[in-house]
């Protein structure tokens, strides 16, 4: 699958909002639910179905990948049926792309194989950390080449015991658990090191490994214990993904008028519903009806302290918001996002810094300053192959003019058409009556 970043690009010009916004976007399904009942469906006793799957780079990668493994997965009309095999080790390198779910989640399905199997990954995939989750499978008995992508994993596996430190991605845990049940005498993960960060993605492993009959506990802070045995097939729906709604629900807070999500879950572990609280505390007007969730804004954002240690995905979009609000903002709990698509933290002082947002970056945040449009001015912002960099670029430009994003293909990680999306709530708006002015 190609790295987008190897497209050489026109600049995208980021479009303006053309008034207050009026608009229902459906968003795509949730990428770290989608890829988690990929594997789950691969690793069960019999064949599942997937139903509102996200179909994008990220989910393709793991897709392909468990494909290699052995897994046969069909797409019935836009649901995925998938069926195990007996795991074999690949005889092509699996590509990671820049997905961290695919380079930490798939290690330890490697490990299960007696053969051996290569990770490849785009450019940037190298700078993320994977040496911890590596380094566990070592101590249960694999064999592993490298320490970070590219490398290898060679099965199989003897112990139960291992110890991550799982402070840099909440992955690590989430991926050997996920894992866990088939490895032959299960799995004791303990954690030493900081705070795991992005906590309701390891409880949304728990959670979909006990919708499956698999027993797993946090037996002690920062201990987990899978016990060996079947994962049971499921037929599921993947809930929207609440970290993608956010830049559109933002839009709305931002540009003023209201947008709405349809298929917002009542309950859910995918961190991204934290966007709701946020944009509620930033002055915006959250509501949700039945499963619709309406976000109204009233061309004021208030400027707010944010802990974002649960919902670290959140960051580019908030910080654009806080950019944008009357007065000093500071998000905090986030140091670790210094290993995501790239650093985060830099690439938001830089790129946000462009426009004249005054952005310092802190030991585990940032601290922003917010501006009114007319004080800021566009740039050409890079997105350094990060699709929530590109957020920020869309975000900003519904309110300053001449923004524009030198990669806009980057967005396909987890939304196969982004631009085509905006575009569309934008034009959906146009001409829409409103008191609300946009910004
Ligand atoms: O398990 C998952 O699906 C994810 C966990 C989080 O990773 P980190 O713990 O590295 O933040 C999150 O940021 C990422 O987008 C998806
Ligand atoms: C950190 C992210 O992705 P990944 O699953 O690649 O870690 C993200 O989507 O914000």
């Amino acid at each position: 699958m190609s790295d987008p970043q190897t497209n050489t690009q026109r600049p995208w010009p980021a479009p303006a909002a053309p008034g207050p916004l009026h608009a229902t976007v459906e968003v795509p399904g949730s990428k770290s639910e989608t890829n988690r009942a990929l594997l789950l469906a691969a690793l069960a006793d019999g064949s599942s179905t997937i139903t509102g799957a996200l179909v994008s780079r990220d989910s393709e990668l793991m897709r392909a990948g468990l494909e290699a493994f052995g897994t046969q997965i069909i797409d019935e009309e836009g649901t995925l049926r998938v069926q195990p095999a007996n795991l074999r080790s690949p005889t092509e390198p699996v590509d990671c792309g820049l997905a961290g779910t695919v380079m930490r989640f798939l290690p330890p399905v490697a490990a299960l194989c007696a053969g051996s199997t290569r990770f490849v990954g785009d450019a940037h995939a190298s700078n993320r950390p994977n040496g911890p989750i590596l380094a566990a499978l070592r101590q249960l008995g694999a064999e592993v080449a490298g320490d970070a992508i590219p490398c290898t994993v060679t099965g199989a596996l003897t112990g139960r015991e291992a110890v991550v430190d799982a402070s840099g991605s909440s992955q690590f845990v989430s991926g050997l658990l996920l894992s866990g049940a088939r490895f032959p005498r299960g799995l004791d993960l303990r954690h030493e090191g900081g705070p795991v960060p992005s906590r309701p993605h390891v409880e949304m492993t728990m959670q979909m490994l006990r919708e499956r009959g698999v027993t797993v506990s946090e037996v002690g802070e920062g201990h987990w214990v899978v016990e060996p045995g079947p994962i049971a097939a499921r037929d599921v729906r993947v809930e929207p993904d609440l970290t993608s709604s956010a830049v559109f629900l933002g839009a709305a807070a931002l540009a003023g008028g209201s947008v709405s999500v349809p298929g917002w879950p009542s309950q859910t572990s995918q961190g991204g519903d934290e966007i709701r609280d946020l944009l509620f505390r930033m002055g915006a007007e959250v509501s949700l009806d039945g499963d619709v969730l309406t976000v109204s804004g009233t061309c004021r954002l208030r400027a707010i302290d944010a802990d974002l240690s649960g919902s670290s995905e959140l960051t580019p979009v908030v910080a654009t918001l806080m950019a944008f609000a009357d007065g000093t903002s500071t998000i905090s709990g986030v140091a670790h996002i210094r290993g995501h698509e790239t650093d985060r933290l830099a690439a938001l002082e830089t790129e946000l810094g462009r426009l004249g947002v005054q952005v310092a970056q802190t030991t585990d945040g940032l601290r922003i300053i917010g501006s009114e449009p007319a004080h800021l001015h566009g740039a050409l912002l890079q997105a350094y192959a990060d699709h929530r960099m590109a957020h920020v670029a869309a975000l900003a430009g519904l309110v300053v003019p001449g923004v524009e994003l030198d990669d806009i293909a980057c967005t396909s990680k987890t939304i196969n058409d982004f631009d085509g999306l905006w575009r569309s709530m934008l034009a959906g708006s146009a001409g829409s009556a409103g008191s609300e002015g946009a910004r």
